[in-house]
């Protein structure tokens, strides 16, 4: 949690209190359902809820802001973005019931207002989105293809409105037709070596294929 607190210093009492609930609702939850694996859930706050978190540091979401997580499986990066900012909408879908059950019950044991889940490939979700975040989901050009037309166009004439993606390694295949691609190193915003090679790419609307 002091993690957290290193790089969001200016969290609110009730964001800290949600941020330290995570720990044992995750753990809670996986000895049941293992939707993050046993190095993950020891490591949970830099593995999973800081690198979610990473997304902010590219875009801060202004109130009101729509966002789908796509493939969200145990709640990242949508959950920690949904605590980080509790004026905007986020619906997060995963094709797999039983990750979006946990993701349902850490959204109800935090007391989150502000998030919607369904179970569904993300083909099939009709509706629009200012932005559209996921990590570990799809090769770029598929998931491009997937979240086609469920990007708002001109929603508060933001032309940063797209795809939030977080990926690690070399993307300069799977990026090479997008030209306003633009990609952000994690390791610029944090100083922990997790982040060497991670990596947040924004698509904004006018590059999609
Ligand atoms: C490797 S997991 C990543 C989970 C989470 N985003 C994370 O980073 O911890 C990929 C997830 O994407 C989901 N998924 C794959 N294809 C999908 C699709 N077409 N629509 C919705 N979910 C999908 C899978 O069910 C799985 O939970």
């Amino acid at each position: 949690m002091d993690l957290i607190l290193k790089y969001f210093p200016n969290l609110t009492d009730e964001q800290i209190k949600q941020f330290k609930a995570l720990e044992d609702l995750y753990q809670d939850w996986n000895l049941k359902i293992n939707v993050v694996s046993r190095k993950d859930i020891d490591e949970l706050y830099l593995r999973h809820v800081l690198h979610s978190l990473g997304i902010a540091k590219v875009i801060e979401f202004k109130a009101g802001t729509r966002i789908l997580d796509v493939g969200t499986g145990g709640g990242f990066p949508g959950i920690p973005l949904a605590i980080l900012f509790p004026d905007c909408n986020f619906h997060l879908v995963d094709s797999i019931a039983k990750k979006l059950k946990v993701v349902d019950e850490v959204v109800a044991g935090l007391g989150l207002c502000n998030v919607k889940t369904t179970h569904s490939r993300v083909e099939d979700i009709e509706g629009q989105y200012d932005f559209i975040v996921s990590r570990a989901v799809a090769y770029m050009p598929t998931f491009v293809h997937w979240v086609k037309g469920k990007i708002a166009k001109n929603q508060n004439n933001n032309l940063k409105n797209g795809i939030l993606y977080l990926k690690g390694g070399d993307l300069s295949e799977e990026l090479q037709t997008y030209e306003t691609a633009k990609v952000y190193e994690l390791s610029s915003f944090f100083n922990e070596p997790f982040f060497e090679t991670k990596k947040v790419v924004h698509l904004p609307l006018k590059s999609r294929g």
